[in-house]
């Protein structure tokens, strides 16, 4: 079918090229960025947490040696797995299905969704962030399920059918496990175990489906670039294809290994500040590869927009991270404000560097 005028206008899809041999120069890295660690090269350094036992009476003995890991896990990656957390495998797998439906679906089908300025979730390519120099090698779709007075019904779609109420119930429980998470962190700092929730005012989730598909050249491009997560807390599920690489330096990454039903947890910048610093907001990216296409899914608990951001406990001898508290929204633009900085930094400075 003949591209629309609305399609040509629309960024490049790079499910589009998957019969190329070669990748536009949009997508290509300066060699120090691209990927040094194959997909399914994985490693066994990031901690995998059973959580049966975590619902225990306070006080019992394995309650209290799993919440010791996930604060060891915190505190030395920001980043950990967790197996046993009681969101059913089936839901998973029928996430994870019609997920697949909807990348499935023709460019048109999914242009229908096409998240322009002002929507309230839907389908884009590459970044959320405008302006990008060198683009991501994926596509995602993204639901704002809470607060659920958020929810735009007229953004999630309705075919493939059935994906609206498998969300519904998908975001649910990923909100009472990030929930249940977020209260052994609170507890760690020598607070009341709700308090991390309650700092996020009326807490915010978005899932955010990244497709990444088969790419013929994947040494020189990323599914997703070097960041970390602007909230609280992230859950991530994802296939057995591999792809998502954590670092505890900047500069050594490692492959996540995948395992059926996990959920990879990780911090993000909110969660630092409010531990002032004791927990890490994991630095991760994702790779792709040439035999086939990756998905993740992942869920991003945040705080309100005005909710405000600084840290709940100091420990003796450390200074707040923050000079003032802030709300949610001046953290994000400082954050957005830095990043644009960093790149634009690294742009003019290379070629200097090069000299
Ligand atoms: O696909 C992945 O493994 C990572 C996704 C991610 O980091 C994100 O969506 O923020
Ligand atoms: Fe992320």
């Amino acid at each position: 079918m003949a591209p629309t005028q609305t399609q040509s206008s629309l960024p490049f899809m790079p499910t589009s090229a998957m019969e190329e041999q070669t990748i536009r120069s949009n997508f290509i890295r300066d060699e120090d960025e691209r990927p040094k660690v194959a997909h399914d090269v994985f490693c066994d350094d990031i901690p995998i947490i059973s959580l049966e036992g975590l619902d225990d009476e306070d006080g019992g003995a394995k309650r209290e040696a799993i919440c010791k890991s996930i604060v060891e896990a915190c505190q030395e990656w920001g980043l950990f797995q967790v197996v046993d957390h009681g969101i059913d495998a089936q839901l998973i797998s029928d996430m994870f299905r019609l997920c697949k439906d909807f990348f499935n679906l023709s460019p048109e089908e999914k242009y229908k969704f096409y998240m322009s300025a002002g929507k309230k979730g839907g389908f884009q390519i590459s970044s959320h962030l405008q302006g990008q120099l060198v683009q991501d090698w994926r596509e995602f779709f993204i639901y704002f399920s809470y607060p659920t007075e958020n929810r735009d019904y007229t953004r999630w779609p309705e075919k493939p059918e059935g994906w609206i109420s498998v969300v519904e119930e998908y975001s649910k429980k990923a909100m009472e496990l990030a929930c249940k998470l977020l209260g052994v962190l609170s507890e760690a700092m020598g607070v009341e175990r709700e308090a991390l929730t309650k700092a996020c005012v009326n807490m915010d989730q978005k899932v955010l489906i990244n497709c990444y598909p088969k790419c013929p050249q994947p040494d020189l491009t990323l599914g997703l670039r070097p960041h970390t997560d602007p909230g609280t807390i992230t859950l991530l599920s994802q296939d057995q294809v591999g792809g998502l690489q954590a670092t505890r330096d900047g500069e050594t990454w490692i492959t996540v290994k995948p395992i059926p039903n996990a959920f990879v947890v990780n911090l993000g910048d909110h969660g630092m500040f409010m531990s002032n610093g004791r927990f890490k907001n994991a630095l991760h990216q994702a790779v792709v590869n040439s035999e086939t296409s990756r998905m993740s899914i992942a869920t991003f608990q945040n705080p309100a927009q005005d909710a405000i951001v600084y840290p709940l406990a100091v420990r003796e001898g450390e200074k707040p991270m923050l000079d003032a508290p802030i709300t949610f929204a001046e953290m994000y633009k400082r954050k957005m404000a830095r990043d644009t900085e960093i790149q634009k930094f690294e742009k003019t400075a290379n070629p200097m560097e090069k000299k």
